[in-house]
């Protein structure tokens, strides 16, 4: 059973590519981490950073979640991210992704022991 921090990694952390990727990179990502099987997931952003830089959010400006709760996070500075955005014509099982790639704050949940990232929340 995977645990909430590892499905955060495998869903939105990739340090090792370089911010100038190419438009396929969310055609291919969202494919080989496996977010493409039974419906293609609408929205999902990946992270250039060390995955200690945004650990560490956690303990960093706490915000408001969309969804009410309270535990999350805004990065203090900005992040090199990429949106993974489904186009229209995109029609299941070809999901076909817009590549945008950013530099924002990026809001993470954080829960367990120990605190780590466990939701991606919003960029801004
Ligand atoms: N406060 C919390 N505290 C603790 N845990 C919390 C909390 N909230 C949720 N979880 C958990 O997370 C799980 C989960 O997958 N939530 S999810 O909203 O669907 C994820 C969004 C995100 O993946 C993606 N997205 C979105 C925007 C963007 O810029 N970039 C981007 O990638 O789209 C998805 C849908 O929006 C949920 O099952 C729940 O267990």
């Amino acid at each position: 059973r995977e645990s909430q921090a590892k499905k955060f990694i495998r869903q939105h952390m990739d340090p090792d590519s370089y911010p100038n990727i190419g438009s396929s990179y969310c055609n291919q990502m969202m494919r080989r981490r496996n977010m493409t099987k039974g419906r293609c997931k609408p929205v999902n952003t990946f992270v250039h950073e060390p995955l200690v830089d945004v650990q560490a959010v956690c303990f960093q400006e706490k915000v408001t979640c969309k969804d009410g709760q309270s535990d999350c996070y805004q990065s203090s500075s900005s992040m090199s991210i990429t949106d993974c955005r489904l186009t229209n014509g995109s029609k299941y099982p070809n999901c076909a992704y817009r590549t945008s790639q950013k530099k924002r704050h990026i809001i993470v949940a954080c829960n367990g022991n120990p605190y780590v990232p466990v939701h991606f929340d919003a960029s801004v």
